[in-house]
């Protein structure tokens, strides 16, 4: 009965990062999936494309699908306007235990709302459970057999509006090949790839740029 990863990258977050100080936590994990063990944190390279996009858009409602120990989650949050919220959806408990205290550490819980649960399940329930009318801006980081899916439900429950951003992770490796086909085919989004690296590695991965246009 070891610890787990995301235990051991929580530990070095709580040791060696600044309490209240989000850049100190993102560097703290980049740090750890360098030099001890890797994670499938979006990391530093597509962070700062994910950074360029968010602050781009400076969005109100943001939605994450996809939380792990909570990377990504900190280099949304620290980015949005006060009064701004994002939702962000785990369903496994482990994962979730973590990033709330990630989250903690990094002292962003009143711009950050995690959910525990199916994407599947969650997105239906967005407006009745958290007050939301629409997002201005989704990160999928789940799982690649759910981007599909999950961006359908977005439509179909009316949760995107002329000009939501959805930003994919992944879409080369793991690789999401329905999602690319289904969205770069569609005359509802304009989408762009944007060429990176798999995190923290010199494999080639991507994220995918995909503006709802109504
Ligand atoms: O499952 C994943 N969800 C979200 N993000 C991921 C991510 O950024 C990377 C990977 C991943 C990539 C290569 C590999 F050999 C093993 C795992 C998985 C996920
Ligand atoms: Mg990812």
């Amino acid at each position: 009965t070891g610890s787990t990863r995301p235990q051991r990258l929580l530990r070095a977050v709580q040791k060696k990062a600044t309490q209240g100080d989000p850049q100190s936590v993102i560097a703290t994990i980049d740090h750890f999936c360098r030099h001890s063990e890797w994670a499938m944190n979006v990391g530093d390279e597509k962070g700062s494309i994910l950074d360029s996009v968010v602050t781009e858009l400076n969005p109100s409602s943001a939605l994450e699908l996809g939380t792990y120990c909570g990377y990504s989650t900190v280099r949304i949050a620290r980015l949005l306007p006060p009064g701004s919220k994002l939702i962000t959806l785990e369903f496994n408990p482990a994962y979730a235990a973590v990033a709330r205290q990630v989250i903690a550490w990094a002292g962003l819980n009143d711009k950050v709302q995690l959910v525990e649960g199916p994407s599947g399940d969650l997105i239906p329930q967005m407006k009745e459970l958290f007050g939301v009318q629409t997002f201005d801006f989704v990160f999928l980081d789940h799982w690649k057999d759910r981007y599909l899916p999950d961006t359908k439900l977005l439509e179909e429950c009316g949760l995107l509006r002329k000009g939501t951003v959805l930003l994919a992770d992944n879409v080369i490796c793991p690789g999401t090949p329905e999602y690319l086909e289904y969205i770069r085919n569609s005359s509802r989004y304009e989408s762009r790839y944007f060429k990176s690296h798999l995190e923290y590695t010199k494999v080639e991965d991507g994220l995918e740029k995909s503006v709802f246009l109504g």
